[in-house]
């Protein structure tokens, strides 16, 4: 078998414009234009890529875009200071502060400050409670594109067996509690997993976030299932010449996709659709915030 490839680049470009056209009409309709806030703590090269591609896909759909960069040396209570600022700025309708922050900084006590409204990421603890009891909250935007690209190619989620690979309070625990929302029989594997190889063979669907690269191969898979590779790794890549690198997910590309019936690629896959996932949580906090009828099929 040779699985389908699930574009997650074209996917992203779709939600996007999507999310230009209510945009546009928030501007036109009612004179609002909503407004991202991201905020940068430090100087790591891979952090300072993302949040430049954030900015300006921001801006090319429409919305605002406030940039905060702030020294890897900035003191907690100057931090919780700025998020105090931004929760207060009706001009800004979402917030994120990029992961990981340098040490010093109680990740918790940050994340735990900003307005749970304006949380576009959806790691406030408020948030993290309203998806697991099912109810309207902000939803974390890599697990969030992940369950789009799925229903897309599924339809109904009802029923399937799906292992998620990978415990993490931003990718794979949101994404099993997603997962279960659609009715999926849902495993998480970790770690500490016995026999890890056995329980994805069951699964229907194989979601792997583990940071691993290429960690997951084709006798992993069953065939015919699906595999979202969230993982995004840079290695060293000699071939391409020397001091070169490339990027890799947590999934043996090419093993998988003999075994699979579809699979994410990486680059192009999950990651484009966290971006896109984040401008569209925007629109969602924007319109909310003004009392405005929500976008459809841009939320869980
Ligand atoms: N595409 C995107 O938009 C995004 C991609 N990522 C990528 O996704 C990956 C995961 O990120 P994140 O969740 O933050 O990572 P974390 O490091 O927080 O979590 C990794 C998880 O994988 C588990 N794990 C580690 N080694 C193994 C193993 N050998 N077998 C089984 N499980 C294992 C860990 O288990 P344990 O808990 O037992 O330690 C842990 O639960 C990374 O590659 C990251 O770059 C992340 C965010 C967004
Ligand atoms: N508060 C917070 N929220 C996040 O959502 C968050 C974070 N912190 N810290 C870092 C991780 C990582 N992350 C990615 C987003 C897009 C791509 C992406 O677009 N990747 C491209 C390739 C980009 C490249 O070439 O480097 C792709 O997969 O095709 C990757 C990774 C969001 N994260």
């Amino acid at each position: 078998m040779t699985a389908r490839i699930i574009d997650g680049k074209a996917f992203a470009a779709k939600v996007r414009e999507k999310v230009a056209g209510h945009v546009a009409r928030l501007k036109e309709e009612h004179a609002i234009t909503p407004g991202l806030a991201v905020v940068l703590v430090g100087e790591d090269p891979a952090s300072q890529v993302y949040v430049r591609s954030k900015g300006k896909q921001t801006v090319e759909v429409g919305m605002n875009s406030y940039e905060h960069k702030l020294d890897a040396d900035t003191s907690e209570k100057d931090l919780l200071a700025l998020i105090d600022k931004l929760n207060n700025a009706p001009e800004v309708h979402g917030i994120l502060v990029q992961l990981p922050l340098p040490g010093h900084l109680n990740e918790d006590l940050v994340i735990n400050s900003i307005d749970p409204a304006k949380d576009v990421d959806g790691f406030h603890i408020s948030n993290v409670g309203l998806l697991g009891t099912g109810q309207k909250s902000m939803v974390p935007c890599t697990p969030l594109g992940c369950l789009m690209m799925l229903r897309d190619y599924h339809g109904s989620l009802s029923g399937m067996d799906a292992v998620v690979i990978g415990r993490s309070n931003i990718v794979g625990k949101p994404m099993a509690q997603l997962l279960l929302g659609d009715s999926c029989t849902v495993t998480i594997a970790h770690s500490r997993t016995k026999d890890i190889q056995d329980v994805t063979r069951r699964a229907d669907i194989v979601v792997a976030a583990v940071g691993r690269p290429e960690m997951v191969t084709g006798d992993w898979i069953k065939p015919g299932a699906t595999v979202i590779d969230v993982g995004i790794n840079r290695i060293d890549a000699p071939d391409k010449g020397e001091g070169q690198t490339r990027l890799v997910g947590d999934c043996h590309f090419d093993s998988c996709a003999e075994v699979a019936g579809a699979i994410t690629p990486v680059p192009g896959g999950v990651g484009p659709m966290t971006i896109a996932c984040l401008l569209a949580n925007t629109v969602t906090a924007c319109c909310r915030a003004n009392g405005l009828s929500e976008p459809e099929g841009l939320t869980a």
